[in-house]
């Protein structure tokens, strides 16, 4: 890839990303460029793990960049776009991936017609398995948005959506992976009640959700299905999801989603 990229905002977010995009290698780590607002050490953190170029001043990091990522949180980003605007080129194509904000508001803050275009990937971009949905903004045309595809390619799967959809993508698969680790802590607790060491518990709970990924995106077979042939009648599973309907399970996880929803819904709402 043929760009520069600055990433305005040197959080959890960024860094997987970056993490994601070095791995691959499709760009060097001169066409990666790096800001936050005022933390020093961090920047000095992400320069020593990735040797990406790590700068405050604002100025010379958008003057370098093709492309600028947005990624503070929903209530630094007035802030950070303040910081920034005067030295944005409208050339100059800009992602969000910042819950909850449209691209509209983006545009008003920037004042500007800059392409915009929102993504919502999520951590597993460390190692290149992010879900990443993205959406067009008003200025952003088909070949901006191949654009974003291929960058955020670069760290996972991508999917098109309407920006209208982001909020409960960002339910689903933003958040996702922390309901998943949520599942895995409390396995793991189950197990050290039950006298394992945390290695072992560790390696069976870690290796049991991977084979159920990759068993889900490999099998060509549903949840269900593949729920059922684990189900022995009047077995374990059974027994062990009985309990898990006795609590809720299923209705707790889709009102989960929908909290989650509702929060990027209402992290807009502060536009
Ligand atoms: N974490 C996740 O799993 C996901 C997060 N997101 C989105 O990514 C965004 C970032 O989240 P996350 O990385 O977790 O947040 P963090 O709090 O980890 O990082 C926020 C970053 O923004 C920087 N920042 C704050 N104000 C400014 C400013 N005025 N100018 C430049 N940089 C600024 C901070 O810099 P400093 O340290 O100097 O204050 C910090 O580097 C959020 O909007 C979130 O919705 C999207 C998908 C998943
Ligand atoms: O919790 C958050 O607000 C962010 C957005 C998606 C994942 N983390």
């Amino acid at each position: 890839m043929n760009k520069k990229i600055a990433f305005i905002g040197a959080g959890s977010m960024a860094e997987a990303i970056i993490s994601g995009i070095v791995k691959s290698g499709i760009l060097t780590k001169e066409q990666i460029l790096v800001t936050n607002k005022s933390n020093r050490e961090r920047l000095e953190n992400i320069k020593s793990k990735y040797d990406v170029q790590c700068i405050l001043d604002k100025e010379e990091v958008i003057r370098e960049a093709d492309i600028v990522i947005l990624a503070t949180k929903p209530y630094d980003l007035k802030d950070s776009v303040e910081s920034i605007k005067e030295f944005l080129q409208p050339e100059q194509l800009v992602f969000s991936v910042i819950a909850g904000i449209s691209t509209d508001y983006i545009t008003a803050l920037i004042g500007n017609n800059n392409p915009v275009v929102r993504a919502m990937p999520n951590t597993s971009a460390t190692i290149g398995y992010s879900a990443t949905a993205i959406s067009a903004g008003k200025y952003a045309s088909d070949e901006h948005l191949i654009q974003a595809e291929e960058l955020f390619a670069t760290i996972g799967t991508t999917a098109i959506v309407d920006e209208d959809d982001m909020h409960t993508v960002t339910g689903i698969s933003g958040s996702g992976p922390a309901y998943i680790y949520y599942l895995v802590e409390a396995m793991e607790k189950a197990a050290l009640e039950a006298g394992f060491d945390k290695e072992t518990a560790m390696e069976l709970i870690t290796q049991t959700v991977r084979g159920a990924g990759q068993m889900l995106k490999e099998s060509g077979e549903s949840a269900a299905v593949l729920r059922k042939k684990i189900t022995s009648p009047a077995g374990t599973t059974e027994a062990g999801i009985e309990t898990l309907n006795k609590y809720d399970f299923e209705k707790t996880i889709m009102e989960c989603v929908k909290s989650a929803s509702n929060r990027s819904v209402e992290l807009g709402k502060n536009e």
